[in-house]
């Protein structure tokens, strides 16, 4: 029997008509059927989304506890249920996928205790006898654009501060992972909302994510994705009034210093750059190493990739999976043709790799390349790298910072010195010591500066300020 994956508007399913759900090992083998929501579907969603705004804004914070700790306690006990179809559909390894899908589901768990503890203040007034109360209110309907690479860690750290400070939600998946959207749906609808406190729409982003961008009954986004989209989605908004949160690209530096344990610097580098295909915001895309270990780095890390195992994601042993979907293999590619064209030096990997099952397997790939060649500069989001000399600290540092982004960054160094002075002035939002640029925790703030964030950070407890709108109310009693 085919799975169908339907959208959740105000609190049933809809279905429509049928497109093939591509699993990137097994390109003969769908996943399953989406149907594709249209204007009309997504006109319901944003009209059950405000009609249930004051019941849910108005819910109590006991009810959001147990709605947010019902869905976080489902996801956990599933989490090797949801991690298969995660790794189906995504492509990311067993292992890396069921670790997403548990963190999924911890995410949910925080923003369920958040709910009893949303912050305020009381301060005294400069009039006698005046009281002054700063209260954090919801902002109202949130729209929810999500891409496909963490398709159930990054809907979570959005949909779950969302609803637990009080906003009703309208959630528009990348059309890459429809059955993770709606495992995460399907959970939600039996979690006590109200109808059209969440609402899933499935479609197209040009058509569900303008409609979002574009309409007055939105009063907030949340956006991960690509640069243009963002900016385009900003601009929509913000000219109408709306608040708006991006997470976009990175072109993240891992720098590596002569005084650096090698063997952890390549692991950290490995880790960072391919695994999970490459695939992540917080990719290290760019390896920066000291001349004088240069060599030796660049050997011990093609020694490393060669030992890698490309493959079937469910399969015991597979290190790296296939890349997610056709249109980011022809990315991959072309970056890959780019790089020869323009004289990178191809040291390892560029080649597509056979499988049992005929899918989108791509080798790791290394280039040596010059700070201004495209694989160095732009977002490739795929499983190539970039490694360049530094002379010395400071030449790294300053390659490090010469980017148009500035998500994370890391160091690999035995020196307090450079490892503080790195912290201090690497022009990014996370910064990582000995440790890969990607993999981060879910209780702390997540977002970059430069071309890579905009808006307040996501993540942890700083998620309340995109989340909430402040009231500062005055008492004479
Ligand atoms: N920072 C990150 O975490 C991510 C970065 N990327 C970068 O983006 C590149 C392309 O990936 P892609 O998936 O196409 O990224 P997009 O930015 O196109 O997609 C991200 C989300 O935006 C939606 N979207 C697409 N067009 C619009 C629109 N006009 N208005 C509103 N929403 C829209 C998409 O929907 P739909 O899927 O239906 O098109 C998806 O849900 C990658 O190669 C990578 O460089 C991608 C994913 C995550
Ligand atoms: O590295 C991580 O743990 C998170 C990365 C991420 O959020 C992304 O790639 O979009």
């Amino acid at each position: 029997m085919t799975l169908q994956f339907k959208s959740y508007i105000n609190g049933e399913w809809l279905g429509g008509n049928g497109v093939a759900d591509e699993n990137p090992s097994d390109l003969a083998t769908p996943v399953g059927e989406y149907a594709l929501a249209d204007v009309a579907q997504t006109q319901a969603a944003i009209d059950a989304a405000n009609g249930a705004r004051a019941a849910w804004g108005m819910s109590n914070p006991q009810q959001r506890f147990d709605a947010l700790d019902f869905v976080g306690s489902e996801i956990l006990a599933r989490k090797e249920e949801l991690g298969r179809l995660l790794a189906l559909e995504e492509g990311k390894t067993l292992g890396e996928s069921i670790g997403e899908a548990a963190r999924a589901g911890q995410i949910f768990k925080f923003f369920a205790a958040e709910a009893l503890r949303i912050p305020g203040e009381k301060l005294a007034s400069t009039r006698p006898g005046v009281d002054i109360e700063l209260t954090r209110e919801p902002v109202g309907t949130v729209g929810i654009i999500a891409p496909w690479n963490f398709p159930l860690a990054i809907p979570a750290w959005k949909i779950a501060p969302a609803l637990a400070y009080g906003n009703t939600v309208v959630f528009k998946p990348a059309e890459t992972v429809p059955a993770c959207a709606w495992a995460i749906a399907e959970i939600i609808s039996r979690a006590g909302l109200p109808a059209g406190a969440f609402n899933l729409v499935i479609g197209a982003g040009r058509v569900v994510g303008q409609m979002l961008a574009e309409h007055p009954g939105i009063d907030a986004l949340s956006f991960t994705g690509s640069v243009p989209t963002g900016n385009r989605v900003l601009q929509t908004a913000t000219r109408r009034g709306a608040k708006v949160q991006l997470e976009m690209g990175g072109k993240n530096p891992l720098v590596v210093l002569a005084d650096a344990d090698l063997d952890q610097a390549v692991e950290c580098a490995v880790n960072g750059a391919y695994f999970s295909t490459g695939q992540r915001c917080t990719a290290s895309s760019r390896l920066i190493v000291e001349k004088s270990v240069y060599d030796e780095f660049v050997a011990r890390t093609i020694k490393r990739l060669s030992g890698l195992k490309i493959g079937n994601p469910l399969e015991a042993g597979v290190h790296i999976g296939p890349v997610a979907s056709s249109a980011q293999l022809d990315t991959d590619l072309s970056y890959i043709r780019i790089g020869r064209e323009e004289g990178a030096e191809l040291l390892f990997g560029g080649d597509m790799v056979e499988c049992a099952t005929k899918g989108h397997f791509l080798a790791p790939t290394l280039f040596a390349a010059k700070p201004d060649h495209r694989v160095s500069r732009e977002e490739i989001f795929g499983p190539v790298a970039a490694v360049m000399p530094a002379d010395d600290y400071e030449h790294a540092l300053a390659l490090a910072n010469d980017t148009e982004f500035g998500l994370c960054a890391g160091i690999c160094t035995t020196s307090l010195k450079y490892a503080s002075h790195f912290k201090r002035h690497a022009q990014v939002g996370m910064v990582m010591v000995n440790l890969p640029t990607a993999g981060v925790d879910a209780h702390v703030p997540f977002g970059g500066r430069k071309g890579s964030s905009y808006g307040p950070r996501e993540q942890g407890r700083y998620a309340v300020e995109f989340y909430t709108t402040v009231k500062t109310a005055y008492t004479l009693p």
